[in-house]
Parts: structure tokens; sequence; C-alpha cells
């Protein structure tokens, strides 16, 4: 039989996951305190029906507390949530997780070992009635392509098996909201991009309004109609992939999204001089002290000769396609990092000329 249309490897194919009724979710001032520590704070975020957004942020910045408060696991100590206007949780009113109809997906699956991959899928449909649920089920497994596997159980299958299986698990019921709790972490890098593009789609088609915990800012870019950036339970910034990466709110935001090198400055005139150059600063007064941050990706422009400020290359690593250069420059205490195309003229020891190419230069005030 041939592969269906639009189906990458053996998954299913696209356009076949059952849809379910999007639900708003919106999250208002919530506190969550944990062993005497503030894991939420007033933290809020709302999102649209179908809409995914990806949260960010440093381990131990909130990121599960904030799922499995929406799933119902996690009581609140204050503020709201709410599911298409109704309080789930607050104003001394918790719902119960299984009158959410909310799916959710973990880290490590937590598939059930004692049952087959069809009984792990029909659990969570017990309300349907058997005949409803088998069919659900059976169409679960179809779209992420284990039809032919419900008879085996889940130490049968393999890591990237497991991950469908889980996503079968959570999409079956056709739930309105999802929560995915770093869906691709135990996955191999080659895996992982198959099966991030099969999971968009999946969630496209089913229209489930989506919120994916991921420590990785690229996998949040592919992923997120919107990135929520997390900090120390509140939310720093929260916007599009490429609103962040162009206006990140702070220097830790923008760190998120790329290597820097970061040069202390002072504005005299306008601009803040630094041993590569001096940079436009209309917002920032006289004498305001700047941390000035370079991103590596084409950042610099690195001739063998003429125009810019002089350099010596002192270390350089080779990646497919890509040289990353460490440039040492007088005045900075720390080598400039570049990336650039592969150049075999680009050796350590090799005396270059660098240039600021503004569009990646980033200008935060000195805390
Ligand atoms: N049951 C608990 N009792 C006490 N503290 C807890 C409990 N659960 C979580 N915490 C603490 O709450 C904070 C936030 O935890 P959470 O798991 O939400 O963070 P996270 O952003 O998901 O982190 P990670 O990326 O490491 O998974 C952490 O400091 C954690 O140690």
């Amino acid at each position: 039989m041939s592969q269906p249309v639009g189906s990458a490897n053996d998954w299913g194919a696209r356009g076949t996951a059952g849809v379910s009724f999007a639900a708003a979710l919106s999250f208002d001032q919530v506190d969550v305190s944990l062993g005497g520590q503030k894991v939420l704070d007033k933290f809020s975020l709302a999102l649209r029906p179908g809409e995914i957004v990806c949260l960010l942020g440093e381990s131990g910045s909130g990121k599960s507390t904030t799922l499995r408060v929406a799933a119902g696991i996690q009581r609140v100590d204050g503020g709201e949530v709410r599911i298409n206007d109704e309080v789930v949780s607050g104003r001394g009113f918790h719902m119960p997780p299984d009158r959410r109809g909310i799916g959710l997906m973990f880290q490590d699956f937590a598939l059930f070992p004692h049952l087959t991959l069809l009984e792990n899928v029909t659990f969570g449909l017990k309300p349907l009635g058997r005949q409803a649920a088998l069919a659900q089920a059976r169409s679960a497994l179809r779209r992420v392509g284990l039809a032919q596997r419900e008879a085996d159980y889940p130490h049968m299958l393999s890591g990237g098996q497991q991950q469908r299986l889980a996503l079968a698990r959570a999409i079956a019921p056709r739930p309105g909201v999802l929560m995915l709790d770093e869906p691709f972490s135990s996955l191999d890098a080659r895996m992982r991009e198959t099966v991030r593009g099969e999971t968009l789609a999946i969630l496209r088609e089913t229209h489930a309004t989506t919120i994916i915990v991921t420590h990785d800012p690229e996998e949040a870019m592919l992923l997120g109609d919107r990135i929520a950036l997390l900090r120390k339970g509140r939310i720093v910034q929260i916007d599009t992939a490429s609103a962040i990466y162009n206006a990140p709110a702070d220097l830790s935001a923008a760190r998120f999204f790329s290597p820097l090198s970061e040069i202390e400055a002072t504005v005299a005139g306008g601009r803040a001089l630094t041993p590569l150059g001096s940079v436009p600063t209309p917002d920032h007064p006289d004498g305001t002290r700047l941390i000035v941050a370079i991103r590596p990706f084409g950042v610099l422009e690195m001739g063998s000769e003429g125009q810019g400020v002089p350099g010596r290359i002192v270390d350089k690593r080779d990646a497919i396609g890509i040289d990353l250069c460490e440039v040492k420059v007088e005045g900075l205490d720390r080598p400039v990092s570049i990336r650039q195309r592969s150049d075999p003229r680009f050796i350590p020891g090799r005396d270059v000329y660098l240039s600021l190419n503004s569009e990646h230069v980033l200008v935060f005030v000195k805390d």
C-alpha cells in the first residue's frame, strides 16, 4: 500500500485527527506557593481558542506548575483560572481534573506499562461507552501511525513511538485544551525534528488550545503562535517569536534566543562607544551605563583586509558549513563570538577586521 499523501515516515494521514471544540483559557493573577516558596506570582496569561503558546523559562521558573494549575492537579492560593469564561480554579472553587476537558502529555509520557496500546488510549475514554471509545482510540492510534501495534505493550515501542502513543492518548478524548510538558526532550535530535513537525500538524488538525513547555528557544519559535517567557513565576514577555527576537524585553530575554557578546559602555553624545565602534542610543541620556549585546549570527563582517576594527582569531570551531570564531579585539576582556559561512582562510592566529552590523546589536540599560 502506498503512503498516504502528506505523511512523514509512518505517521498516519494528515487531516485525520479528530477535531475538538477549541476553548479559551486564561490565568488571572494566579498565586501558587509550594514548600514556603512563591512559584507562581500574580501569573496572568490568556490564550485564544486554538492558539498554541510555548512557555519558555529557566529551570524552576514555574512552567510545569502552570500546566498543573490549568489541569487542576495543583490548586491555586489566589487568582483565577477560566476555561471559556467558566471559573475552574479560584474564588474558593476547584473543578476536579477529569471535568476540565484538558489533555495532558508529560515529558516521560507516563504510559501505563501493564496496558496494551489500545487500552492505554481507551483509558481516558470510558465515559463514551465501549464501542465509541474503541473507535475513537483506534482513530487516534491510526493518526499517529500505530494502528498495527494496538495489541503491543509500551515497552515494545521505541522512544519515538512511545511519544506518539502518549500523543494519541492525549488527543483521543478530543480535549479543547492540551498541555504538553517538554514533549520532545527524551528524543534524540534527529528524531525530534520529524516528531515536532508531525505533532504540530496534529495540534493544528485538532484545533486544541495548547500550552507547550520547553527549554528550547528554537522549539518554541517553531511551534508557538506566541512565546511566553517566564521568570520567577511571572511572564516577563509574551509575543510572536520574531517580535521577541527583534525586541527582547531585557538582556536575559535576549540571551534565551542567541549567544551574545556583551560589552559595557557609557552613553556620550547620544552614542555608546565600544572598542568595536559606536552605537546610536537615542533613547538614553548621556552618562547612562549600558550593555551593548552583539549577536554572532552575521553580526560582524569579517574581512581579511581593509575596513573595520582590527582583531585576531584566537579560536575556531567548525560546524557543518559554519565557522564559529572567537576574535580578540584590543580593549575587550573577552573575545567576540562570530558565526559565518565556512572559509578556510580564517584560522586561529589570523589577523582580521570586524565591523558591527547594526541589525544584530541590542542595547540594554545596565542593572
Ligand atoms: N511539591 C513541591 N514542593 C515544593 N516545591 C516545589 C514542588 N513542586 C515544585 N516546587 C518548586 O517550585 C519551583 C517551580 O517548579 P516547576 O516545576 O514549575 O518549574 P519548571 O519551570 O517547570 O522547572 P523545570 O524546567 O526544571 O521543569 C521550583 O523551584 C520547584 O523546586
